[in-house]
């Protein structure tokens, strides 16, 4: 079967590599697991055996027939459900309801719509418990980044904010037919938003990390002066948050770009 490019067909041989994914998400029974871009259903396969109930989620249609057909049994005993959807469409939050318990998604990403899909997946993270997520390397490296660090961002700090985030393992272009040009790594997101927690406002936070980030080499200062925030003494404000004159956004951990955010809202509230 020729795979199709444009839509992020890379699919996975590696079974060694199968049966970690399904591990990294397991246990699996009692629970009810979405599968983003099952593909030819390498994963799939694992995942209906352990799971109570599987949705597995693909957008070519190609793909859809052959996999209603493989798992016919499953589908018509109602374990299994392959819909035809754009990932991006699905509502995480109503299946969740549906299912009276938070999801389990298990994915190896079609890598053109990775950050679409994780922003798509934090908007749902009350619905979910738990996510394994097989990624290009570069994007895992910046998902789950210390401080400091090249590759700490606003990608970073965004999924922290939805829970914690950790690699797992990384595979090379060969464990994939056809291969990507890119190793990949998968990793797992388990869900626990912290705006209650860090006392912050989501929408607004969120504004104000994209506005810190805005410019790598800027300093946090000169950040937050080009957008408007602390507009009297940046450094006293950023000194009581407990970050030095000269910070940059890439050095500091959430909690203290919260109590930041914290400090600014206090003085001036938007
Ligand atoms: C990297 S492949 C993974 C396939 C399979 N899970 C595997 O590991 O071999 C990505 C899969 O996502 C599907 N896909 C692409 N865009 C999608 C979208 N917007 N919504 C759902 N699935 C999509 C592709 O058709 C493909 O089957």
């Amino acid at each position: 079967m020729t795979a199709k490019s444009r839509l992020g067909q890379n699919f996975l041989r590696d079974q060694a590599a199968v049966q970690q994914i399904i591990r990294a998400a397991s246990p699996l029974e009692g629970r009810t697991v979405v599968e983003i871009g099952p593909g030819a259903g390498a994963i799939t396969e694992g995942l209906a055996a352990s799971a109570t109930k599987l949705v597995a989620l693909e957008f070519d249609p190609r793909l859809v027939v052959e996999l209603q057909e493989r798992f016919r049994g499953q589908i018509a005993e109602g374990r299994v459900e392959v819909v035809h959807q754009d990932v991006l469409e699905f509502d995480f939050s109503a299946l969740a309801q549906k299912a009276g318990q938070r999801l389990v998604v298990v994915g190896n990403l079609p890598y053109y719509i990775t950050s679409p899909i994780l922003l798509h997946l934090a908007e749902h993270a009350e619905a979910l418990e738990a996510a394994v997520l097989m990624v290009q390397r570069e994007v895992a490296d910046r998902v789950t980044a210390e401080p400091g660090s090249r590759d700490y961002g606003l990608l970073t700090v965004t999924m922290q904010l939805y829970g914690s985030t950790e690699p797992l393992f990384t595979l090379p272009p060969g464990a994939f037919v056809p291969p990507p040009q890119v190793h990949s790594t998968v990793f797992r997101w388990r869900f626990a938003p912290r705006f209650v927690e860090l006392e912050v406002d989501k929408g607004s936070f969120i504004g104000f990390l994209k506005q810190v980030f805005a410019q790598k080499r800027k300093t946090l200062a000169n950040n937050l002066r080009a957008a408007g925030y602390a507009t009297g003494d940046a450094a006293a404000t950023m000194e009581r948050a407990g970050i030095k004159a000269m910070a940059r956004a890439e050095e500091l951990r959430l909690e203290t770009l919260a109590s930041l955010f914290r400090e600014i809202s206090a003085e001036s509230p938007r």
